[in-house]
This record gives structure tokens, sequence and C-alpha cells, in this order.
């Protein structure tokens, strides 16, 4: 007979928006800071902490950017990519999608190479010392122009062994997906898969666009949907996931609380919904986490739950390993939901 579950046998699942930086936690930041010889311009970590009080995606960049500036070798972006994969692990995560963001790396003159390789360091290795799966996302940051993008593009075109898809982040109004029509269009050309951040903080046309304008096949918060029961009624149709982050909206202000987050009306909807962390390490919490808060302040039951985890293996990039996949998809059918773990 199975056990109400312990922490000790979290769910299962896959996560699909996590963007490697946003795992920094303090504690290694300092780390790394000492390490390389970076000034900080907190005093310790929790000064650092302190300062993690956003008032929107903006003030939340500003920070997430400026810190980086500690991540300078490939023994950095391994041990950064380690301490998240252990921690995934730790919470049931078997498969993870990690963004990674170039440019903001490259314009600090760290090179693509060391930012790949220190990050396959870890990922290369991850099924064996974590027993976590991997596939890598190269983001694109909107804010930047289209011809930074496509020159992003082409730094990457030496690494395409190791990343899986494009991704467009950074902040959303003001730069509608359409900007980079050129630069998916090349990725799409060099076999990439496609996704965007839209409809976080974006309305709902950007949502449109990324799926007409960039093709892609699965949209990041995509929150925004709700206000166009026309598109819903579109992302249930096609069955398009939508890579959901609820502990984000709260500290990003997106939802007020997460008692008002949308999720339960999501699903009811039909939508094909996955929960995330996106930043785990300056939003309170990682995947396991984020599955815990909504049930808790959502109320939802065991087959909701079991929705949640089921989809975030259908909405993964596991199409080059069905064997895997499927193993997975078992392993969250046999997993006893109406215990407590996250
Ligand atoms: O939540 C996010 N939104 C947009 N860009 C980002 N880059 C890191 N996290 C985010
Ligand atoms: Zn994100």
């Amino acid at each position: 007979m199975k056990r109400p579950y312990d922490s000790s046998m979290p769910v299962p699942k896959a996560e699909l928006h996590l963007h490697i930086e946003g795992t920094l936690e303090p504690e290694l930041a300092f780390a790394l800071a000492a390490r390389n010889g970076v000034d900080l311009p907190w005093a310790d970590t929790d000064a650092l902490r302190e300062a993690y009080r956003f008032q929107d995606l903006q003030s939340f960049l500003d920070l997430y950017y400026a810190l980086m500036a500690v991540l300078r070798t490939e023994r950095d972006f391994e041990d950064l990519a380690d301490a998240y994969l252990a921690r995934a692990a730790a919470q049931g995560v078997r498969h993870a999608e990690i963004f990674f963001d170039p440019q903001a790396h490259l314009s600090r003159g760290v090179s693509m190479d060391t930012v790949v390789e220190g990050l396959w360091r870890a990922l290369g290795r991850s099924t064996r010392t974590h027993g976590v799966s991997t596939r890598l996302i190269m983001c694109f940051l909107r804010d930047e122009s289209a011809g930074s993008a496509m020159a992003t593009l082409d730094a990457a075109k030496p690494y395409l062994d190791r990343i899986t898809g494009v991704g467009l982040d950074s902040a959303e109004v003001g730069h509608p997906p359409a900007k980079f029509r050129e630069v998916y269009e090349a990725a799409a050309a060099l076999g990439l898969r496609r996704v965007a951040h839209a409809g976080e903080e974006g309305p709902p046309e950007y949502i449109t666009e990324a799926l007409d304008v960039l093709g892609v096949e699965r949209v990041d918060h995509g929150l925004r949907c709700m206000e166009d029961p026309a598109l819903v009624e579109r992302l249930v149709r096609e069955r398009v996931p939508l890579t959901l982050c609820p502990l984000s909206n709260v500290r990003l202000r997106t939802v007020d609380t997460l008692a008002d987050h949308p999720l339960p009306a999501m699903l009811d909807a039909g939508l094909l919904c996955t929960v995330n962390s996106d930043d785990p390490a300056y939003f309170g919490g990682y995947a396991g986490d984020n599955f815990t808060a909504v049930r808790e302040a959502l109320g939802l039951g065991p087959e909701r739950l079991r929705e949640l985890a089921r989809n975030s293996f259908l909405a993964s990039f596991l199409e080059d390993d069905e064997e895997r996949r499927a193993r997975y998809l078992a392993e969250v059918e046999a997993y006893d939901f109406a215990g407590d773990a996250p």
C-alpha cells in the first residue's frame, strides 16, 4: 500500500520555464563574487535579500542583470547549474528545459563558449548526477535590437548540438514579438524549437503575434490570454501549452495575491497549463514550492495536480526521447496525489 507522500517523494514533474541566471541564490552570488574579486553593492546576503521587493518586471530585471556580474568563468556557470539541478531534483523535477540569456553575458565580455560549455559541464552529466534530464533554450533579450538577436544566433551556431530551442524574454511592453520575425525564421531553419514570453505584462495581442509571426510552440506565461475569450478558445483548440509561474506573478505584481491567480479558471477553460518557477532565487520558491503554493492557496485537488504534472511532460520537448517521456508519464499516473508533498 502506498504511504501518504512526504517530502522524500515529491510530485514527479518537468520544469519548462526556468531562467538559469534566476537561480543565483545570494549565498552563491557572494561566494562567486569573492572567487572572482567582484565588488557587490550589498553588504551581505541579508542586505541583498532585502532588495528583493519588486514593483514590476523591470525592477526585478534591473537587479537580475546587475547580480550577473559575479558569473565570469565556465566553473561559475557549472556551479550555478549544478546548484539548481540539485534543488530541482530534491523537489521532484525529472526533466528541466532551461533558459539562458547569452546577450546579458556577451555584453559583459563573457563569451558564448564560456556560458554554454560551463552550463554543459553540469547539464551533460545531469541524468547521472541528479537524475534530471535537461534541454537548453537560448533566449533573446527583447529590449535589445533584432540585429543583436541575429548576431547572438550566429554566435550560437557552433553549439547547436547543445541548444534545443530559442526563447524571448526581458522587458515585454513596447517590444512586441514581430520585431524578431527574421531571427525566429532563421532559428526554425536551423531546426531549433521556438518559445517566447508573451502575455506576462504585455497584452493578449502579443500572444497571438508570438503564435502567428514567430511560430512558437509554447507560450511562456501567457497569463493575459484570459482577457480575450477568442484567444483562449484558440489556445485550447490548438493545445498550446502555457508555462505559468505563480510565485513570480505575485512577486512581480502581475496578480495581487496567489489566491487571485487565474490558474483554476485557466484549467477549467481547458488550457494546457504547467506550473514553473521562473527565477526561483528571487521569487521565493522552486518548482515544488510553486506546486505547494498553488495547491494551498487555490485548493487544487488531486486530479488537478495530476493534470499539472502530466501537462509538464506533455508540453516538454522530449520528442527526441519518447521512451523517457513515457516513463515520466507512467510515474505521474502511478503517483498518489492525495498526500501533501510539493
Ligand atoms: O519573468 C521574466 N520575464 C521576462 N524576462 C525574464 N528574464 C528573467 N525572468 C524573466
Ligand atoms: Zn520567465
